[in-house]
């Protein structure tokens, strides 16, 4: 097994829900400590780090996640919580100048231009885990500073969710279980309804935009149904470069802790020869725009104000925990994101205490149309 080629001394900020994968990469990369959210699922780590014989120490609780992130002996945070709370010690680890791990794409979607400034002023390195990010960061060339002049689109791709072929008029009845069960990933419970609802592809579009400096009109998005092709990128000589694998995390995680290298992930190989089909859909039919509303936010939001993409993630949050708690419908989640972006009009954030302000404000707003579904 090839080891990871740095001084690689912790993990920080990774899901509680991951114990499993968390496990498996400390076994393999051997650091100093990992850091999980909770501490029922840090004391489980630290019993099977133990029980497995790793001298890595699992912590928690004990530091903030800023202070984690930032810490002088963490030189890789992986930031894997969820949501806008991700924000804070994304900005800390990149105003420490820490190798930066990115899955929770919301605190990019709220920091925008803002995070990017911290990881620039911090002399980061900001390397996406999305799996979609991650292909398309693969399939680009390694100098950033071509991107601009090579790049014509980036074609993210999108699985369509669990709901891909049903009536979009029977989609008031979905339920919360039916909503997680994603047809080819294991995710936590928000990320899997936003891909329900395709406001998964909605924030990681403004996460593309972002990360790879393109204008929103430069990325498409095409339902792929396998989730075989990551994500791919068209050159300006109509070349497209993509990047395939089996769906599994491991893949994207092994190849930001290698970087520029690369490392055995434990992820199975693809066999072209049992491959059936790789199949594509457009977005513009009627009955997906009609089934996946939520997606032109994006474009919407990214041609706004700036501080508009915070808004809409803190309404995507609250919604969907409204609808996680059976407050109200999966149908009702667009309504919350709309009516939050048409009654919050923000201000051009300065810092990120006006993003943390503004996403509070659009929070409020946000539980407030939610209340009134409820009703
Ligand atoms: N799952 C996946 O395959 C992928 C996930 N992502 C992104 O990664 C992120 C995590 O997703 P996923 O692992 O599925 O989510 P999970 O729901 O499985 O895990 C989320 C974790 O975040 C922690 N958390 C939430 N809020 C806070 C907080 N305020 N402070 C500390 N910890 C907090 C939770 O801790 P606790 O358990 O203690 O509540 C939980 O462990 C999301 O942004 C998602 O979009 C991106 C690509 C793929
Ligand atoms: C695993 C991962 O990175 C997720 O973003 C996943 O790709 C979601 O897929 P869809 O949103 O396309 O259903």
């Amino acid at each position: 097994m090839a080891r990871h080629p740095h001084l690689f001394q912790a993990f920080a900020l990774t899901a509680a829900t991951r114990v499993e994968l968390l496990l498996e990469q400390c076994l393999v990369h051997a650091p100093a400590f990992a850091v999980m959210a909770s501490e029922s699922h840090g004391r489980e780590l630290q019993s099977r780090l133990k029980a497995a014989g790793s001298k890595t120490v699992a912590l928690w609780g004990a530091l903030a996640l800023e202070e984690v992130a930032a810490h002088p002996e963490a030189d890789t945070v992986m930031a894997a919580i969820v949501g806008a709370a991700g924000l804070g010690p994304c900005i800390a680890a990149a105003r420490a100048g820490k190798r930066l791990l990115l899955a929770n794409k919301e605190a990019l979607v709220v920091g925008g231009q803002l995070f990017l400034d911290a990881v620039q002023a911090g002399g980061a390195t900001l390397l996406p885990i999305d799996s979609e990010h991650s292909a398309i960061f693969q399939s680009l060339p390694e100098d950033s500073t071509r991107w601009a002049s090579c790049v014509d689109k980036i074609i993210l791709t999108a699985s369509g969710g669990p709901f891909r072929t049903r009536l979009p008029s029977s989609l008031a009845d979905v339920t919360p279980e039916q909503a997680c069960a994603h047809p080819n990933w294991v995710m936590g419970r928000k990320i899997s309804v936003d891909s329900a609802t395709m406001m998964n592809k909605a924030l990681e579009v403004i996460e593309a935009r972002y990360l790879f400096g393109v204008s929103p009109e430069q990325i498409q998005v095409v339902i792929h149904p396998q989730s075989v092709i990551h994500s791919m990128v068209q050159f300006v000589d109509n070349s497209v470069v993509a990047q395939l694998g089996t769906p599994d995390m491991r893949g994207p995680i092994a190849y930001g802790l290698s970087w520029p290298q690369r490392l055995e992930s434990g992820a199975t190989a693809l066999d072209f020869t049992t491959l059936s089909a790789l199949t594509f859909e457009s977005m513009d039919s009627n009955e997906h725009r009609t089934r996946f509303p939520g997606l032109q936010l994006a474009w919407d939001a990214l041609n706004a104000v700036p501080g508009t993409t915070a808004v809409l993630n803190a309404a995507n949050e609250v919604a969907v925990a409204a609808f996680l708690n059976r407050e109200i419908r999966f149908d009702q989640i667009h309504h919350v994101n709309t009516e939050t972006l048409a009654q919050v009009q923000p201000k051009p954030p300065g810092s990120v205490d006006d993003l943390i302000a503004l996403d509070a404000l659009s929070r409020r707003s946000a539980e407030q149309v939610s209340r009134q579904l409820a009703r």
